[in-house]
């Protein structure tokens, strides 16, 4: 039989058969992987081959499909390696706030570069609208225009109020969406909104450094009601890492990609080359400050890192 993998946690995996039936999964023996050395051969979101163990009860996993993408982080002790935390991903949400936490642009861009990078769309929620006062929602409305001009959707919620719930419904229908946020923007109470009876705990904003209100790093998939999957991944607030390269970081800004290729050089990196398009955009105003600076901050930190 084929299914869907909801949820892993080491050994054993949840698998949602195409019966509607979940069964429990185990794998037996090596399974085949093309170029990927990851601690974990099967994620949530893979589709996989499935046959039942003689009890009946359990199932072995036979055989996991190709993915048409993947989200990894490197493995926490074996620095080789990677963790594949979820995969066959339609959409990454990221879920952001102004005020109580706020987001910062940064984190914000740091997300759809590497959202980009995966080859993942990607979309802004801005929740907590309730709370926004006149001067929040003229923020707001210049970060729609920022990030909505570059070409990522997005929206504006409030969890606890349930404003414009059903909007968010109608983007994330029949799709496998991640949902990634820092802690306290609201991320279970809108999971919550989408899945009621889902209850998952939300709380007060909690100190990062409080493990105690972390300890399932894994990743579980949920069914939506109104049709399609969310994936929740509890404890991981970035989308991991994508290894991106210095020279291709411009090709994960939308913005840029579009421009470059009018850059004078052809490895021009759009820092202080002559004849840089990029910088003739940032300097016309056609590219924002703001996104320049994360792509600098990026730029400079992936070389401190290497
Ligand atoms: N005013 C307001 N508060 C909200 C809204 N959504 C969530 N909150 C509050 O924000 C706090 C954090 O909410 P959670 O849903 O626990 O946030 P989370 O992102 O899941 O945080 P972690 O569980 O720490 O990852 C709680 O006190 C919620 O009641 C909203 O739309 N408006
Ligand atoms: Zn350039």
């Amino acid at each position: 039989m084929q299914g869907l993998v909801t949820k892993s946690t080491g050994s054993w995996y949840t698998v949602l058969g195409d019966d509607e039936s979940r069964y429990e999964c185990r794998i037996k023996g090596k399974l085949r992987m093309k170029g990927l050395v990851s601690t974990n051969p099967v994620a949530v979101g893979d589709r996989v081959d499935f046959e039942l163990e003689p009890d009946q009860e359990t199932a072995v996993i036979s055989k996991v499909h190709d993915r048409k993408n993947y989200i990894i982080r490197k493995s926490i002790n074996l620095s080789k390696q990677v963790q594949i935390i979820a995969a066959n991903l339609d959409l990454a949400c990221l879920v952001v706030t102004l005020a109580s936490p706020r987001t910062s642009l940064g984190f914000i861009d740091r997300f759809l570069v590497t959202a980009e990078a995966y080859g993942v769309p990607a979309i802004l929620i801005f929740n907590k609208l309730d709370l926004f006062s006149k001067e929040g929602l003229e923020i707001l409305d210049n970060y729609f225009d920022l990030y909505q001009n570059i070409g990522y959707p997005c929206y504006s919620v409030s969890a606890i109020k349930g404003t414009n719930i059903e909007t968010l419904e109608i983007v994330i229908k029949d799709k496998i969406s991640l949902f990634s946020g820092h802690s306290g923007v609201g991320k279970s109470s809108l999971i919550n909104r989408l899945i009621p009876g889902k209850e998952l705990r939300t709380g007060e904003i909690s100190d990062w450094s409080d493990m105690g209100k972390h300890t399932t790093t894994f990743a579980e998939l949920f069914e939506l009601p109104f049709g399609g999957k969310l994936i929740d991944t509890p404890g991981i607030r970035e989308l991991g890492i994508a290894d991106i390269e210095k020279y291709e970081l411009g090709h994960f800004f939308p913005e840029m990609r579009a421009i470059m290729n009018n850059c004078k050089f052809n490895n021009c990196v759009h820092i202080n080359e002559p004849g840089c398009a990029v910088l003739q955009a940032l300097e016309n105003g056609d590219i924002e400050p703001t996104r320049y600076d994360s792509y600098q901050s990026i730029y400079f930190n992936n070389e401190t890192r290497a």
